[in-house]
């Protein structure tokens, strides 16, 4: 579809075929695709930590390693998308493109969660581990491709549907965007946990990875469909050039260059990226220098999403040392995560009609990076509280898991066959025990049969709890099973409720929304025109660096108590915190188009009679506006902070 222009404003109208009360209809399928990815990616990342402790059988600091391996990857790869989306494909071919990349690798995922598949003596257990290991790190970094690549991508062609007459609509759009986002998080973590805790299998039922892991593969297809559905309807912006190389081939001319002037015969610049002026255009040049600025800025964000991101691992794992069960409803571990998305859903609309309105009217200039400030130091908050529920859990713990464990001891002078509607316990032989399976929380009813005597009893299980059931050797034809049969608990169940995750879950969120979300804004309208996906993949670029402290920090403290864990990453944000507010302190707001206006202007004036030193004049006020940036107010006016 072409740009149309409106002959009397002059203003680009990009989608004007179809319109739905003023907004493009194509901006319907973009949000139902992102809505379905979010889904996808956010329901497989639920379960993944359980995933790899209870399938494939690694132990808590290998899971939550390559568990941030893995979400560091999805944040490293979006520079990737990025660079072959603009130089090279353009927006729509890339989401194609990578969209079947990465429901390949949810499918791998799917199908390397079957136990069936290799489980030739049919225990229940893999007998081929390699395998699964092999498939599913093969579908992770697949879907990392896939996940990361189209993520500067989806939101950017959103934006581009839209005209210039259309500004407050491409607004409502990123607002609502933000939403499926969650939306499609808070579904998928409620869905997926659930997915995962029926039994299933063709020879012996096991927990059901392979459904939880499916089900995102379908959502990504469907995804997929309803992106390509709506290709006729979309504006398809042609790729505008590599501009992350224009930008790393100018500082490279820039450093060799003040490198090869290093001698003291040459008058040094006022900024070292003015040593690119003899090969490059001053606008791309002053763009570059306002990149710097937020880049540096950017320097101490990585520590937020360490901690941030932590939910998905080590508070996963602590939840499952706690108590599930809210009387209605049970609650399983992974399924905690879905209150960061409830929240974000509440949160979002209170702060932005309540809370900060509220703060303006007290006369607060409650600036993006302070904003940014609060949500690191309540984020540090959200971890002095998991430390806190640790420490109760560590004195109330006996044991390291939220599941059942049952056997029974055959006392009588017969075989006995035992199972409950989901587990078989498989024939016991006379005198003998069977071995320990896993039972669901809550109610279990359990059905003994030996020759003609057949009977069943039921009993109640708690979270993490752990028992032995005594066949005894009377029973016999007409026997009451739920009165004859007696068990010995051997280990309590866990006593500890998951609600008091609560309060760290409100914590770290209400540092999302006042970090990321501003972050998110920050990084957009302090970009330069053509480098907004420059910043956003450097925005994204925090995220995957703040998975990898967490690797270090867990590898090099190797702190042997978890609460102590906590604390130090606590304490590593509130240092980085204190840092940021001063570096932000000195940050001057600018507005790029203003800047890159004053460029254009000057270029357009090369054509008339303007003599030399005039330009030079004007040249250097530009500069001095560019490298001080001190107007007063943000957003046109800037301000400090
Ligand atoms: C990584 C982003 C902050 C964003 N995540 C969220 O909004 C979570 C679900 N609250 C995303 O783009 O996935």
């Amino acid at each position: 579809m072409a740009d149309h222009e409106d002959p009397k404003t002059g203003k680009k109208n990009k989608g004007t075929s179809k319109e739905v009360c003023g907004y493009p209809l194509s901006i319907f399928f973009i949000v139902v695709n992102e809505f379905c990815e979010r889904f996808s990616y956010y329901g497989m990342r639920a379960v993944l930590v359980l995933y790899f402790k209870y399938f494939l059988r690694w132990d808590d600091d290998l899971a939550t390693s390559i568990y941030h391996t893995f979400v560091a990857l999805c944040y490293l790869t979006p520079i990737l998308g990025a660079i072959v989306a603009d130089s090279w494909l353009g927006k729509f071919k890339t989401i194609i493109y990578l969209s079947i990349v990465y429901a390949i690798g949810q499918v791998a995922m799917a199908v390397s969660a079957i136990h069936d598949i290799t489980d030739t003596d049919r225990d229940g257990t893999p007998n081929n581990m390699t395998f699964h290991v092999v498939l599913s790190m093969v579908g992770l970094f697949l879907i990392a491709l896939g996940t990361g690549g189209i993520k500067p991508c989806v939101a950017a062609f959103g934006g581009d549907q839209f005209g210039d007459h259309q500004e407050r609509q491409r607004r409502t759009f990123f607002s609502v965007f933000y939403l499926c986002i969650n939306g499609g998080s808070l579904l998928s973590t409620i869905i997926t946990p659930i997915l995962r805790a029926q039994n299933c299998g063709i020879y012996s039922k096991q927990k059901c990875y392979s459904l939880a892991f499916g089900v995102p593969a379908a959502l990504m297809v469907v995804a997929l469909v309803v992106f390509i559905v709506g290709s006729g309807m979309y504006y398809k912006a042609k790729p505008e050039g590599n501009i992350m190389g224009d930008v790393c081939k100018c500082i490279g001319f820039a450093i060799s260059n003040r490198y090869k002037h290093r001698s003291k015969q040459y008058p040094s610049r006022e900024h070292w990226m003015d040593w690119a002026e003899d090969k490059y255009d001053k606008l791309l040049i002053a763009q570059i220098k306002m990149v710097l600025k937020v880049l540096f800025l950017y320097i101490p964000l990585p520590m937020f999403w360490t901690l941030f991101d932590q939910k998905g691992s080590r508070w996963t794992l602590q939840a499952t040392t706690m108590d599930g069960n809210f009387g209605a409803i049970v609650i399983q571990p992974d399924q905690m995560q879905t209150v960061n998305p409830i929240l974000i859903l509440t949160l979002v609309p209170i702060m932005d009609s309540v809370i900060y309105p509220l703060i303006k009217k007290c006369g607060l200039n409650f600036t993006p990076l302070k904003r940014m400030t609060v949500g690191m130091f309540l984020a540090a908050l959200a971890f002095v509280c998991a430390a806190v529920v640790q420490i109760e859990i560590d004195v109330s713990r006996k044991h390291l898991t939220y599941f059942n464990l049952t056997q029974f001891v055959n006392g009588m002078n017969k075989p006995v066959n035992v199972s409950t509607s989901e587990v078989v316990f498989g024939q016991i032989e006379k005198f003998h025990y069977s071995n320990y399976s896993q039972i669901r929380n809550g109610r279990a009813t359990f059905f003994l049969q030996s020759g003609q005597l057949s009977c069943a009893f039921s009993r109640d299980f708690g979270f993490g709890s752990s028992y032995t059931f005594f066949i005894p050797s009377t029973l016999s034809l007409g026997s009451n099973c739920q009165e004859s049969i007696t068990g010995a608990e051997d280990i309590k169940p866990n006593s500890v409720h998951m609600a008091l995750q609560v309060p760290q879950y409100f914590f770290i969120t209400a540092g999302e929304v006042m970090f990321s979300v501003t972050g998110l804004e920050f990084s957009y309208s302090q970009a330069p025109s053509n480098m907004k996906a420059v910043l956003q993949a450097g925005w994204l670029l925090t995220v995957a660096i703040g998975n990898f402290i967490v690797l270090i920090v867990a590898e090099v403290a190797k702190l042997p108590k978890q609460w102590t864990e906590y604390v130090l990453f606590a304490s590593l944000l509130l240092c980085v915190c204190i840092i940021f507010s001063i570096m932000a302190y000195f940050y001057t707001y600018i507005d790029p188009t203003e800047i890159e206006a004053k460029f254009r202007r000057n270029v357009g004036d090369d054509d008339d009679d303007k003599n030399d030193k005039q330009r030079k004049l004007e040249m250097e006020m530009m500069k001095r506006d560019l490298d001080r940036s001190d107007d007063e107010h943000y957003k046109g006016k800037q301000t400090k902070m």
